[in-house]
């Protein structure tokens, strides 16, 4: 750059659900000094909205019709990040189970996909240091000219052991069965599924703790900086 500052770095981070995708993310943006952004909750603001406002989530048209309405406004913060529906803080409706079991049915839908895609786009372009930008499809479809992309997996036990863990206790059988159905939901819609991109390096993320991943991440950030 002509003043002589460092260019933006993006980095793209995917994976199932409960893979670590948010904490890792959150951790390596606030160790480089980057944005953050969780595009999962920008799904998960949508589908609350469409809850809200009587919108039938089995109905793909009736979806489609409303995607355009809600504002969703998202802070990248990694230390506070928010997501605001219309002016209204959501960062605790949009994580309960209502939301939960709808969303991958409400981010099936191509109008909704393309809304939310072109929210991201802005988001990642106006990152004055560069961004992390954590979901789904973010290496194949959303930002396929990132520096760095990383694909996260873990074992459906671990992942659903953690989770119960956030969950005070869940079942641990019932966390594991919801995981691996949304996953199937989220890896066969037609449009831009979750996927690794050919490029991203994938971590298996079962037997690493959260420190390890994220030490991981910052040093291939760091390797890519430095032109390795
Ligand atoms: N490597 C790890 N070892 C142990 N626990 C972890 C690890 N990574 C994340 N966790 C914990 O697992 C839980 C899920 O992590 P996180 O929310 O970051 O996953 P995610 O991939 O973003 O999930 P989702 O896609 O469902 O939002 C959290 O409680 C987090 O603290
Ligand atoms: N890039 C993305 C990110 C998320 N989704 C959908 O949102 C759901 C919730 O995501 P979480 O990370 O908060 O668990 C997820 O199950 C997907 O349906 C997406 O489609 N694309």
């Amino acid at each position: 750059m002509e003043n002589g500052a460092a260019k933006p770095v993006i980095v793209a981070i995917d994976g199932p659900s409960g893979t670590g995708k948010s904490s890792t993310s959150k951790a390596v943006a606030a160790q480089l000094g980057l944005s953050y952004l969780d595009t999962g909750a920008q799904y998960r603001a949508i589908t609350w909205w469409m809850v809200n406002n009587g919108i039938d989530t089995a109905d793909p048209s009736a979806i489609a019709a409303a995607a355009a309405k809600p504002e969703i406004l998202s802070g990248t913060d990694p230390t506070e990040p928010t997501i605001t529906v219309d002016g209204v803080d959501v960062s605790g409706p949009i994580r309960e189970q209502d939301v939960t079991s709808k969303v991958s049915a409400v981010s099936a839908v191509p109008e909704v996909r393309a809304r939310i895609t072109e929210l991201q786009r802005a988001i990642a372009a106006s990152a004055v240091t560069g961004i992390v930008v954590e979901g789904r499809d973010i290496g194949t479809t959303v930002l396929p000219d990132a520096d760095l992309k990383i694909f996260l997996t873990a074992s459906p036990e671990a992942r659903a052991a953690r989770r119960s863990g956030e969950l005070k206790g869940a079942d641990l059988h019932t966390t594991r069965e919801a995981l691996i159905k949304r996953d199937a939901a989220d890896s066969s819609r037609k449009t831009s599924p979750l996927a690794k991109a050919d490029d991203a390096v994938e971590v298996d993320t079962t037997d690493l703790t959260l420190q390890q991943v994220v030490e991981c991440v910052v040093t291939l950030v760091e390797e890519k900086r430095a032109g390795k």
